[in-house]
């Protein structure tokens, strides 16, 4: 089995807040890997250390291969360029337009002529379903989901291997949020993109997700397809997706 994130040993405190102890994690080339889990059980932060934002007490991260801690400036700048980020709520800078926030990475990364950034900034965009005029708009003059939009257009603007999404149907209307869903499928399908995708969203994991990991008890509970999940005799778990909610997701009544 071909992994493109790897975790072991995974451990985590803030003080005397111990978040997690002893985590492994394996996420597959390819698939969306949904990561639940209750309020505070570290979904965040295990995002944050996975792309090497922040550092672990212990344990080994490796992504696409590659060592995320102990590695030269160099090699990490180089592995950087291999996954996309979007923090929650699209994170884009206020004072740029969405080309220019999509041209940011670029311009980071790469010494592009002006030309050739712009075009591949506007078919990123395009890709991502925003309409040509939203272009020089600022973020702030869009709405939710042209924000979470133009967001994603910035995480895949180096066309990356990996997608990480931190919640990114929250605050979205319904038909929005399935419509975001629908967008992150027809990427991962069309780009090969591995995507990582913290949420609270039962909707999104029936509507796409191949495999969901529990963060519970300090650790990945369970990993698997919704239905092995469902047959974990574990309370949280039960009560997450066996709750009402849980089950008008699954379409049950
Ligand atoms: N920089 C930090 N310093 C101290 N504590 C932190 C820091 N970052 C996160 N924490 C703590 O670590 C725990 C996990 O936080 P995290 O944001 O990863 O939770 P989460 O699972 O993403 O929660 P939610 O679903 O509410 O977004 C929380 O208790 C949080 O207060």
């Amino acid at each position: 089995m071909d992994h493109v994130i790897r975790v072991r040993g995974l451990c985590t405190r803030f003080g005397d807040h111990i978040v997690h102890e002893d985590l492994d994690l394996d996420v597959r080339r390819g698939e969306i890997l949904g990561v639940v889990g209750g309020s505070g059980t570290g979904k965040s932060v295990l995002l944050r250390q996975i792309i090497g934002l922040l550092d672990p007490a212990e344990g080994e991260i490796e992504v696409l291969g590659e060592p995320v801690r102990d590695t030269s400036p160099e090699a990490f700048r180089r592995l950087r360029r291999r996954w996309g980020v979007m923090f929650q709520g699209g994170a884009l800078f206020s004072s740029l337009s969405v080309r220019e926030n999509v041209e940011a990475p670029m311009r980071e990364q790469f010494d592009l002529p002006d030309e050739f950034r712009e075009t591949l900034a506007a078919i990123k965009v395009r890709m991502v379903g925003l309409p040509e005029n939203a272009m020089d708009k600022r973020p702030s003059e869009l709405s939710g989901g042209m924000r979470k939009r133009a967001g994603f257009a910035r995480a895949i603007a180096l066309d990356p291997e990996i997608v990480f999404l931190d919640e990114p149907t929250a605050g979205l209307d319904p038909i929005g949020a399935a419509a975001l869903d629908s967008l992150v499928a027809q990427l991962r399908d069309a780009l090969g993109l591995t995507v990582f995708l913290v949420t609270h969203d039962l909707d999104t994991l029936h509507a796409i997700c191949d495999r969901v990991a529990v963060l519970a008890e300090r650790r990945v509970l369970a990993i698997g397809t919704l239905d092995e999940l469902r047959a974990v005799d574990h309370p949280w778990i039960r009560d997450y997706f066996g709750g009402p909610r849980g089950r008008a997701a699954a379409g049950e009544h």
